[in-house]
């Protein structure tokens, strides 16, 4: 199977506080899943780790089949992957709309011109090119997450790591936003309390428990799913 990530026995503490221990996660090339739990129990702790933003105290990462043992390890892969914050202040590189949500391409090196169309593509893309020239800092909580989400979406990351994306979101944007999220042929990893929208995106939804991560539902494959006690194909 190709894996864009693969976590084997993972347990994780915070202030010396055990989070939880023997998670073990396969996220299948172009599989969305959604991991879920209680406040506070480690959800975008696990993004965090995913994304290399923090250290791996125990058990073992693989991103796209590569061994992650230090966080030198992530940079190679930083271009892959795309991180939507959950708190979208920490998210903004430049202070108008259209200038960060081009900043990342303009780093990677592409022409002006282009990321200035594709810039203008992404904003109509998600219904907000009446924000391109206002201050990311002006915004509401909604438009802010929408205009994060455009500086995710433009990279065409290889997997995208989406925390609470639908906060702020009115149900118009969230409908808007299911679409999108539909069309995007890649690994997604969302986290979220909201269970009717991750329940239209994902395949799979994992519940964090300290002992390790329960698949609670496989929706878009009943027949295919993961169970603690392996992996095989089989019908209830
Ligand atoms: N920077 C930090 N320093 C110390 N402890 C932290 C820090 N950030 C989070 N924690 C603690 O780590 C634990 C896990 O936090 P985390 O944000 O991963 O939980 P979560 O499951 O995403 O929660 P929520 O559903 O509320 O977003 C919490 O007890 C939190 O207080």
């Amino acid at each position: 199977m190709s894996c864009s990530v693969n976590i084997k026995n993972l347990s994780t503490s915070r202030d010396g506080v055990r989070l939880y221990e023997n998670v073990t996660l396969d996220v299948s090339h172009k599989e969305k899943i959604a991991i879920i739990g209680p406040n506070g129990c480690g959800k975008t702790t696990l993004l965090e780790i995913i994304a290399g933003l923090r250290p791996l105290e125990e058990g073992t990462l693989e991103l796209f089949h590569q061994p992650m043992n230090s966080l030198d390890e992530f940079k190679s892969m930083r271009h892959l992957i795309g991180y939507l914050f959950q708190d979208s202040d920490n998210q903004f590189l430049a202070p108008v709309v259209e200038d960060d949500v081009a900043f990342s391409l303009l780093a990677s090196g592409i022409s002006k011109e282009e990321a200035k169309l594709k810039t203008a593509m992404m904003l109509q893309d998600l219904g907000i090119s009446h924000l391109a020239k206002k201050i990311v800092y002006h915004l509401s909580g909604g438009e802010k997450k929408l205009v994060a989400l455009a500086g995710v979406l433009i990279m065409e990351p290889k997997l995208m790591l989406l925390d609470e994306p639908t906060n702020g979101l009115d149900q118009a944007m969230q409908l808007r936003l299911i679409d999108i999220l539909g069309r995007i042929d890649k690994s997604i990893i969302i986290v979220s309390h909201h269970k009717e929208f991750i329940e239209l995106v994902v395949e799979k939804i994992y519940e964090i428990t300290p002992t390790g991560l329960s698949c609670s539902v496989n929706l878009k494959n009943e027949s295919n799913h993961h169970h603690d006690h392996g992996d095989h194909p089989h019908s209830h």
